[in-house]
């Protein structure tokens, strides 16, 4: 895992704070120093790559490529003498041999490894697929997330990292939609050595140590962007992130073509938040109320408010937050709250996937178990679909 004066990465979330710019070293976790959480990645997390070290390469690293390397030079280097014992054409083949294999390693070496480039490039149709198919009742987040992503990867030259802000209520699909994000771009998802999840209250519980995690988390983002330009970096719980942490990491976030040798240009930040949360609710509210469709509210109708209310928030991590003063933000993604009939999507697909066939007085009664609000309308589902499958445990507890 990460050097022990890195954050530990978050346990069962599929997170890994550490690419050592090479083949990856699998090993236990070391629990932290200087206050960090300790615990154990699940991914038996690995060492911060070097700053300026190794630079990326289709393996996201140099190692076995390197001793191939010096293998074909040292033959090269062997040929005059070996010419007079061996026959010059055989000689020449072989050594046209061993000088393609090289080339071709890291081609080869990512057919059966997860590298830095990876095998497939997002497929804007298998993105939509996946959010059409996975999400409900999130249509501002899923156009916005669909052409964000999608264009971003697809640009070969972006000026700036892209930077999400997600905000909504609990169990609205935050999580779940940086999971399909994370899926759409490399293959191992959350558990991918290119994609790196924080947690605020896991990683920096300690407002003591705030200058150190704010070196802890430059020397980290550097490390490993300087090992693979397009890691993406999740941070969940930014309502309890320290307010000034997150402003450590602005230069990655502006437009710099590069810093100290690296370019973070095709690096991805998503910030998950429950901030502004009352602002989207209120919004979802008033529709619901005039009898309008959910489907008909649109971005405008929250995208500054939210912003706004992030660098106003104390409880934001954004809070008079560089990173919004300076428009380094580029989609502020509201998520709405549940209804009914979505809790009763989200207990459908997870009958699916236990194997049980669905049934459908099962799932009325598992949606009716929870609670909505507000109080008298009960529109709103109080959790999201976040507690709906343990829900689900005691109707198949035999
Ligand atoms: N809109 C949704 N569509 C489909 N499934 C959902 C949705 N929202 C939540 N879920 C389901 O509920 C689980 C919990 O949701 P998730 O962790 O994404 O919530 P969250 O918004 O990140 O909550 P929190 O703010 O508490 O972290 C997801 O893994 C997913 O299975």
């Amino acid at each position: 895992m990460a050097p022990p004066t890195t954050p530990a990465p978050k346990a069962g979330k599929g997170f890994a704070l550490h690419k050592d710019g090479g083949r990856r070293r699998r090993r236990r976790s070391a629990p932290l120093k200087n206050g960090g959480a300790g615990g154990r990645n699940r991914k038996r997390g690995l060492v911060a790559a070097p700053v300026g070290g190794r630079r990326e390469n289709g393996r996201g690293g140099a190692g076995p490529g390197m001793k191939l390397g010096r293998a074909a030079l040292g033959l090269l280097l062997l040929a005059p003498l070996a010419v007079r014992a061996v026959e010059p054409i055989s000689l020449g083949l072989a050594l046209a041999g061993v000088l393609t294999g090289y080339i071709s390693y890291p081609r080869l070496y990512c057919l059966f490894a997860e590298c830095c480039s990876p095998k497939r490039s997002l497929s804007r149709e298998a993105l939509q697929k996946d959010l059409d198919s996975k999400l409900f009742g999130q249509h501002l987040a899923k156009k916005v997330i669909l052409n964000a992503v999608s264009g971003f990867i697809s640009n070969p030259k972006p000026k700036k990292p892209l930077t999400l802000s997600l905000h909504g209520w609990t169990g609205t699909g935050k999580n779940f939609v940086s999971k399909i994000i994370a899926e759409n771009i490399y293959e191992g998802g959350l558990n991918s050595d290119y994609v790196h999840l924080f947690v605020a209250t896991l990683h920096f519980p300690h407002i003591s140590n705030i200058t150190l995690y704010k070196d802890q988390l430059q020397s980290w983002i550097r490390g490993n962007v300087s090992a693979c330009a397009r890691s993406i970096f999740i941070f969940d719980e930014m309502d309890k992130m320290h307010a000034g942490l997150i402003d450590a990491i602005k230069p990655y976030l502006d437009y710099y073509d590069n810093l100290d040798g690296v370019s973070y240009q095709k690096a991805i930040f998503i910030f998950l938040s429950n901030a502004g949360a009352e602002r989207i609710t209120d919004v979802a509210l008033d529709f619901w109320r005039s009898g309008k469709q959910r489907e008909e509210i649109k971005l405008k109708d929250m995208e500054h408010a939210l912003s706004v209310s992030a660098f106003n928030n104390k409880n934001s991590g954004f809070w008079h937050s560089s990173l919004i003063d300076r428009n380094l933000i580029d989609y502020f993604v509201p998520f709405l709250p549940l209804e009914y009939k979505h809790l009763k999507m989200c207990i459908r697909v997870e009958m699916q996937s236990r194997g049980y066939e669905v049934d459908e007085d099962i799932v009325s009664r598992v949606a009716e178990e929870m609670t909505f609000f507000p109080k008298e309308e009960r529109v709103f589902s109080d959790k999201g679909c976040k507690t709906v499958f343990t829900k689900l445990d005691y109707y198949y507890d035999d």
